[in-house]
């Protein structure tokens, strides 16, 4: 897979599930969400989105599936085990009597924990006493839900044959590296894949990294991928041989632009559409492959020159959403630059988007439209709710 639009054979979702349930107004913000999602109908939006997505041909394999298939492995199982409990949290002897309990589960029950996490209420009976067991709100999350796994862009990247397992920046997103881990290392149908970058390296995001054509990458650097984490990529895909150039873009540390594909997303092989007062102020700086293994660094300069000459073109068009400041505020806040390539031209957006969708139809993109208000409460797009596995070259 080298790029973002190629025809789209294979992504990865995640049907929201019960971690969802665990949302409350005195969580939610530590938990990455803006509001309390109504969860059944998240779950319709979901399956209608996955709809939209077999209907062009894409193989969709959803998350909770592919853990739970990884999970018959007894390697896999332990490894499973091992990312739940959390022996800080819980005291040796309740991590212990945790522990036990897990192993002798079924594997559809390990992915519920997993994903749905446990409350100090919803742990097996104990045998002893235990402090941690009295003194902690029957409510406590003994083991953390994940309801950012919904957004699977970021937990893991492939980039052509190799997957990048991310180094997720948000304490409340950091386990869901071990999950992503479990199911490449272990699943029949991935685990002979090879990887690039690594999950204990210094943060990258998948929502900051952009295949803007075959050898040629951008990563957002801002609230989630650090500098670091954008040059120790950029070294990895040079080794690697997958990359000639990597382009880091500073973006704005704020929540609004937490990762690259929030401000821009490329809906044709030569065409992006992008929050109108990102375009003139992004920059880029360019990083190639250097001597004896070294990543050289030039720039800053603008990033849409930056990127037209990285990937070889005269010009990287800009689909102008012509939006007045304030339109253009909300929707890019409502994921409006967020859409989802399915193939070079067509791409999924949310609907609410009335005016960046109607610009993207004027300038000849097909919209394929979808209803997000609840998945669009922990503030991400089709984008950002799909991991691309396969997809065929864009030409
Ligand atoms: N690529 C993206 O922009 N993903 C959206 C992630 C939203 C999630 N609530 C987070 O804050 O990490």
């Amino acid at each position: 897979m080298d790029s973002e639009v190629g025809p789209l054979r294979t992504v990865l979702l995640h049907r929201p599930g019960n971690e969802l349930k665990r949302l409350t107004p005195r969580n939610n913000d530590q938990l990455l969400f803006d509001s309390i999602p109504w969860v059944d109908r998240a779950q319709q939006e979901h399956d209608a989105f996955a709809e939209v997505l077999r209907g062009r041909g894409v193989e969709v394999l959803l998350l909770t599936d592919v853990l739970t298939e990884a999970l018959a492995d007894a390697r896999a199982h332990a490894a499973g085990v091992h990312a739940a409990v959390n022996d800080l949290r819980l005291g040796e002897n309740l991590a212990d009597s945790l522990r036990s309990y897990l192993s002798r589960v079924d594997p559809p029950t390990l992915t519920e924990v997993l994903t749905g996490g446990m409350t100090f209420e919803e742990l097996p009976a104990a045998e002893g006493p235990s402090l941690v067991r009295k003194m902690h709100h029957p409510h406590d999350f003994a083991v953390d839900p994940l309801p950012n796994l919904l957004f699977t862009r970021d937990s893991s990247v492939w980039i052509a044959d190799r997957v990048a397992i991310s180094s997720l920046a948000m304490p409340a997103r950091r386990r869901e590296t071990a999950l992503l881990d479990l199911i490449y290392a272990y699943h029949p149908r991935f685990r002979h894949a090879a990887r690039a970058y690594g999950a204990h390296s210094a943060p990258v995001e998948g929502g900051d990294v952009m295949l803007l054509a075959p050898g040629v990458l951008a990563v957002g650097v801002g609230e989630r991928t650090t500098p670091a984490g954008a040059e120790s990529l950029a070294r990895s895909v040079f080794a690697d041989d997958l990359a000639h150039t990597v382009l880091a873009v500073p973006i704005e540390q704020e929540r609004a632009t937490m990762h690259l594909d929030t401000v821009c997303t490329m809906v044709d092989s030569d065409a992006v559409v992008m929050y109108p007062l990102a375009r003139d102020s992004l920059v880029a700086y360019p990083m190639r492959p250097g001597d004896d293994g070294s990543v050289r660094v030039d720039g800053p300069e603008p990033f849409l020159h930056a990127a037209a000459e990285a990937m070889g073109i005269e010009k990287l068009r800009v689909i102008d959403t012509g939006l007045d400041p304030v339109t253009a505020e909300r929707e890019q806040w409502d994921d409006g630059n967020n859409t989802l390539a399915l193939a070079p031209g067509v791409v999924v957006g949310y609907e609410r988007n009335v005016e960046t969708n109607a610009r993207l139809e004027e300038a000849g993109i097909e919209v394929l439209a979808i209803a997000g208000s609840e998945l669009g409460s922990g503030r991400g797009g089709p984008r950002c709710m799909s991991c691309p596995i396969v997809r065929s070259p864009a030409d």
